[in-house]
């Protein structure tokens, strides 16, 4: 099982202070969709660049016009881009292709999603490399979180790995790890907490034993 930190609420230098202090014990970096809209794609590149054997995952959230933003996106250093699941299969083919040609990978989030469990089989099919579960912010504001959502995809997804993202803390990490995902994605339950190296030092030593 990997772990995901995801960077939302800083800017470039704001970036590179947290995955200065934890990159060695996370597997995949997110530059997460704020800083994205805030700074650009510069800053996929800023942390690549400072960063290389760090994977980079772009969350773009792409809703449309897949294969031109994947192509965008990996210009400037992501392997790994995400695509909505709600958008059109059009779309996420076009996403796939593109990532297929680079050796890059497609990340398809679910939010929003009313069908997980439909949506998810019909995803797998279009050959995306991973599946997330995800309570975005204004879920969780209402008090949801993924976690059956996670049972759900993890009975019809046979090729992708799967993930979750969204609100996950340290107190509530054992019960993600016993649905058994193949890529956990946290971003406030480290970037929150005062001792940022220690959170993560702790969610990687527990998705390590899986
Ligand atoms: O994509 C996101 C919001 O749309 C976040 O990156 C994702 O939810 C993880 O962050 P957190 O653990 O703070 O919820």
């Amino acid at each position: 099982m990997k772990l995901q930190l995801a960077l939302d609420l800083v800017d470039i230098a704001g970036a590179i202070e947290v995955v200065s202090e934890v990159a060695e014990f996370i597997d995949i970096v997110e530059i997460g969709t704020p800083i994205v809209i805030n700074e650009g794609l510069h800053a996929v590149k800023a942390i690549k660049d400072a960063f290389p054997s760090l994977i980079v995952l772009a969350d773009l959230k792409i809703m449309d016009a897949g294969g031109y933003e994947v192509m965008k996106a990996v210009e400037a250093g992501a392997d790994i881009v995400t695509v909505l699941g709600v958008s059109d299969d059009s779309t996420i083919r076009g996403a796939v292709e593109e990532a297929k040609k680079h050796n890059k990978e497609i990340l398809v989030d679910l939010i929003n999603v009313k069908d997980i469990k439909g949506r998810a089989a019909e995803v797998d099919a279009l050959g995306v490399d991973y599946i997330c579960v995800h309570s975005g912010y204004d879920h969780q504001a209402d008090g949801k979180n993924s976690f059956d959502d996670l049972n759900a995809i993890k009975s019809v997804v046979k090729n992708a790995k799967t993930a979750i993202a969204g609100g996950i803390k340290l107190s509530t990490l054992p019960e993600v790890i016993a649905a058994n995902p193949d890529l956990v994605i946290v971003g406030g339950g480290i970037t929150g907490e005062e001792d940022r190296k220690a959170a993560a030092v702790e969610m990687k030593r527990l998705v390590s034993q899986v």
